[in-house]
């Protein structure tokens, strides 16, 4: 999938505006607070809908207006496509592709795969599942597309459980729903452990170039490790009917990440848990690359932040590696540890930000710089 262009209205503190992205590497920098994270998270709601720093919609309008508007020209699937997203401070959204009315999300989601690493996502391993449970639940859809209607119908089935669960007065007025349950939650988990298999040998092999000497392994544990689904249920009735809950789904699924038998998150430096994230990031990008059916648009925000240089010219050698389709979007403060990878891709777009307007450098004084 490739942006091509992009137009900005009303959205955080960015003047209005009008891009035009390379396919291959976009960088954009600036000073602090000049609007460059703001480009990545307008990018990132064509592929989510939704931001990566916030669940508060109307965080992203500008303090000034009451809507903000993204226009979008793709390639995906081979085709072109003209997105439009109007998101309303009241939390209205209108979604147009080519023209029509667009009511799902999920139509969105499939169209256009965008993959984020933000500093927000370095505490994926300390924060609760969730976190790990989207990110994994995001690289399953983009490779396997059926997975979401049956992860959505598992969703449904697990509310209505819990709304039932709070009148029942037997298992039995919750059978009839479990027998739909059960073996949709079973195909849910089939959906994610196949999905961890197949990352796996990615991860390894990026996490062994980032931290050679230490030993971090990825694991997919299920809702309900070790135990038979069905069974577990109806032994839980007595716990599940007293809290309103069904304790026991597809939503307690996480990934878990071990350094030999301890978990990465109780071991591991702050430093090396950052390593791990973009390790899972990147293994994700590699992997929906090899098996998925159209390369993700990757955004990189903040590159200089977090990582110490050594890591982050790893990071940047592994960018440098990406076949000339992947569309990457990197934010920085300086431009000078990007020089080597701006040299090395043949078109690139440089994009400078200050106070919320953005200006096109021309490429062409930057290259070649030693
Ligand atoms: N709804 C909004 N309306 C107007 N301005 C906003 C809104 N939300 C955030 N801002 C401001 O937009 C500015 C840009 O923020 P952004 O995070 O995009 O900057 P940045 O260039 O990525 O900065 P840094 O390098 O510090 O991460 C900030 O000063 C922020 O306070």
């Amino acid at each position: 999938m490739h942006i091509q262009s992009l137009s900005i209205e009303n959205f955080r503190n960015l003047q209005p505006t009008r891009l035009h992205f390379s396919p291959q590497l976009n960088i954009i920098y600036g000073n602090n607070a000049a609007g460059k994270t703001s480009i990545l998270e307008s990018l990132y709601i064509l592929g989510h809908g939704r931001s990566f720093r916030t669940s508060r919609h109307n965080k992203l309008v500008n303090h000034d207006h009451d809507s903000f508007t993204l226009f979008a020209e793709l390639t995906a699937h081979g085709s072109g496509h003209k997105l439009g997203i109007q998101r309303f401070r009241n939390n209205d959204v209108h979604m147009r592709l080519n023209q029509e009315p667009l009511s799902k999300l999920s139509d969105l989601v499939s169209l256009a795969p965008v993959q984020v690493l933000a500093p927000e996502h370095y505490e994926l391993l300390t924060k609760g599942s969730s976190g790990r449970r989207k990110m994994l639940d995001w690289g399953v859809f983009h490779v396997e597309h059926s997975f979401l209607k049956r992860w959505q119908d598992c969703q449904r089935l697990i509310l209505q459980r819990n709304k039932l669960l709070k009148t029942s007065k037997s298992y039995r007025e919750l059978a009839v729903w479990d027998s739909q349950l059960v073996p949709l939650s079973i195909k849910v988990n089939q959906y994610r452990e196949d999905y961890c298999q197949l990352l796996q040998p990615f991860f390894n092999s990026i996490i062994k170039s980032f931290l050679p000497d230490v030993d971090v392994s990825l694991h997919f544990y299920q809702g309900w490790q070790g135990h038979d689904l069905e069974q577990l249920l109806i032994e839980q009735y007595p716990k599940d009917a007293k809290h309103g809950y069904t304790h026991s789904t597809i939503q307690k699924a996480d990934l878990k990440i071990m350094s030999g038998k301890r978990l990465a998150a109780d071991y591991l430096s702050r430093g090396q848990q950052k390593l791990v994230t973009t390790a899972l990031k990147l293994a994700q990008l590699s992997l929906a690359q090899e098996r998925g059916q159209q390369y993700p648009v990757f955004l990189l925000d903040d590159i200089g932040a977090e990582l110490d240089q050594e890591h982050q010219q790893m990071l940047l050698d592994f960018l440098a590696q990406q076949p000339s389709s992947q569309q990457i979007f990197i934010t920085c403060v300086h431009l000078d540890p990007l020089k080597s990878l701006i040299n090395r891709y043949n078109n690139v777009r440089l994009f400078h930000v200050e106070h919320g307007a953005v200006t096109v450098i021309d490429t062409a004084s930057e290259k070649n710089v030693q």
